[in-house]
């Protein structure tokens, strides 16, 4: 495997000259044996291929770049091709011989991830007894690692967790058997379970976009930019309460410029960040730590946006991501309130997620980094009424937010998007379930890590011996 610009990997060929067959045949043996002792390199992969995400090419795709691969690696690959939407959850949830597996493989976009999330996540409480419509269970994690081949509109799961969307750097990831943990967010409505979610809840901007594009999914990825323009145009704003608990005290800022963020050494994703916070806890005495660790914070308040971002959200057309400090597996989500403000300081705060601007830094925008939270739409009729004379009294405005204050009227609830599938409730509550699955993949490694050659982190096993004579192609 050799890195390439822009975290991406590609696959290269070593070539080895020997004096002899007889010491080429034992390179070959002692070769197969070390890598033998790479118990983490998956051996047999269970594959759902979408072959309507994206551009439709998941198929072609997996065909003609990851299936190779995996013969070259000696990784047995059963696929599935879905014939409806659901087909890869329902087979994991209830049919599929999950012993025969060392990892199950997602050919498509966030949608298909979270088929498989819910599969793997659901099969495995049901194994484990566990009831998962109880806000507080304590969830089983999965046994089996999850990869992903980018072959969907956003794939802000791939990017954010690899660097790059590229499908032959993502098959390289499963082979080496690389292994990052991840927070899974539980959703429930009335104390019963709707839905699990790893990348973005969004209610109120991105609720919308998610409901609009859903009807010209004919357009592909394009959709999202049709609906994100018209949403922006809209300016709808909604109110309700937000009641939340903060995450511990050393699992950073939302505001931090965390360097580490998400990588194998991430001292809050690790274990290393639990025992330091054990150490300072511990210096908290009887009661006083009890009611710090149960201290909910209510917010009310009218809203633009609410986004929970489990991980950065980096994607393309986000390179930074909703919150580019976000943790993978530190067991917290970054709840980011954008409160009414006008369209322009709107846009203003949109721009800054494409480029290196700090999102953050505008008096209509607060960021909390949290364990849980809840969110209660303000009653229907009692919000239309405010509005109503709120409308009235903005008539100063330009003629498009004027005809769209009418409009607001009418929508005092938006909808909440749940890693891009729309939930049917807006009244929800959230826990964050620490490092409930894993992916094959490794976080975006920083520059240093790229300079390093693949066959260095694999570890001692493949340190050849120098006495070889060997080139590179
Ligand atoms: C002035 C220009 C403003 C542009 C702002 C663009 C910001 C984009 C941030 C996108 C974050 C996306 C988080 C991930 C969401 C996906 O889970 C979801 C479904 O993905 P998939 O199944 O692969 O289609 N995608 C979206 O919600 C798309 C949001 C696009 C909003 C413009
Ligand atoms: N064979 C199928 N036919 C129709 N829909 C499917 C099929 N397989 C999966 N889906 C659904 O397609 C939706 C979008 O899938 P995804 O791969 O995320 O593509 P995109 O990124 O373009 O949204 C998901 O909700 C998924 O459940
Ligand atoms: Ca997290």
């Amino acid at each position: 495997v050799r890195r390439t610009s822009g975290h991406q990997w590609t696959c290269s060929d070593v070539t080895f000259h020997c004096t002899s067959q007889r010491l080429c045949e034992q390179w070959i043996h002692v070769i197969n044996e070390q890598l033998s002792f790479h118990t983490n390199r998956p051996r047999s992969l269970l594959v759902y291929i979408n072959p309507y995400g994206g551009k439709r090419q998941g198929r072609r795709v997996y065909e003609q770049k990851v299936a190779p691969l995996f013969h070259r690696a000696h990784i047995s690959a059963d696929v599935i091709v879905t014939e409806r939407a659901n087909h890869a959850r329902d087979h994991l949830k209830t049919e599929a011989e999950l012993d025969k597996y060392d990892g199950v493989v997602c050919v498509g976009g966030d949608g298909m991830f979270s088929e498989i999330l819910h599969g793997l996540v659901t099969r495995t409480q049901a194994d484990s007894g566990v009831d998962q419509d109880q806000p507080d269970a304590e969830l089983v994690p999965c046994s089996l690692h999850i990869g992903i081949i980018p072959a969907g509109s956003t794939d802000c799961i791939c990017f954010a967790t690899v660097g790059t969307n590229d499908p032959v750097t993502s098959a390289l990831h499963i082979i080496v058997g690389d292994s990052q943990p991840m927070d899974v967010c539980s959703v429930h409505h009335n104390n019963s379970f709707l839905r699990y979610s790893v990348s973005l809840l969004g209610y109120g901007f991105y609720g919308d976009v998610l409901s609009d594009s859903e009807r010209n999914r004919w357009q592909g990825p394009a959709r999202y930019d049709l609906s994100g323009v018209k949403t922006f145009l809209s300016h709808n704003y909604y109110e309700g309460t937000v009641s939340f608990l903060p995450a511990e005290s050393n699992k950073g800022d939302p505001r931090d410029e965390l360097k580490l963020n998400g990588k194998p050494v991430c001292l809050v994703c690790s274990q290393q960040g639990s025992t330091l916070h054990a150490q300072k806890y511990k210096n908290l005495q009887g009661q006083e730590r009890r009611e710090k660790a149960n201290e909910l914070l209510v917010i009310h308040g009218k809203f633009l946006a609410i986004n929970a971002a489990n991980m950065s959200c980096a994607c393309p057309r986000s390179p930074k991501g909703l919150s580019p400090s976000a943790h993978l597996a530190d067991g917290n989500t970054d709840l980011i309130l954008v409160r009414k403000c006008s369209r322009l300081d709107f846009f203003r705060h949109l721009l800054r997620h494409t480029n290196k601007d700090d999102q953050f830094d505008h008096s209509f925008v607060e960021v909390h980094r949290v364990r849980r939270f809840r969110f209660q739409p303000r009653h229907h009729e009692l919000a239309s009424l405010e509005d109503l004379s709120e409308g009235l009294k903005k008539s100063g405005f330009s003629p498009i937010c004027v005809t769209q204050t009418t409009c607001n009227y009418s929508t005092t609830h938006s909808s909440w998007t749940c890693d891009g599938e729309i939930l049917p409730h807006a009244d929800i509550q959230v826990s964050v379930h620490r490092q409930l699955i894993r992916l094959f993949a490794r976080g975006i490694e920083e520059e240093q890590q790229q300079q390093r050659s693949v066959f260095e982190d694999l570890g001692p096993h493949l340190a050849l011996e120098p006495s070889l004579h060997w080139t590179v192609d």
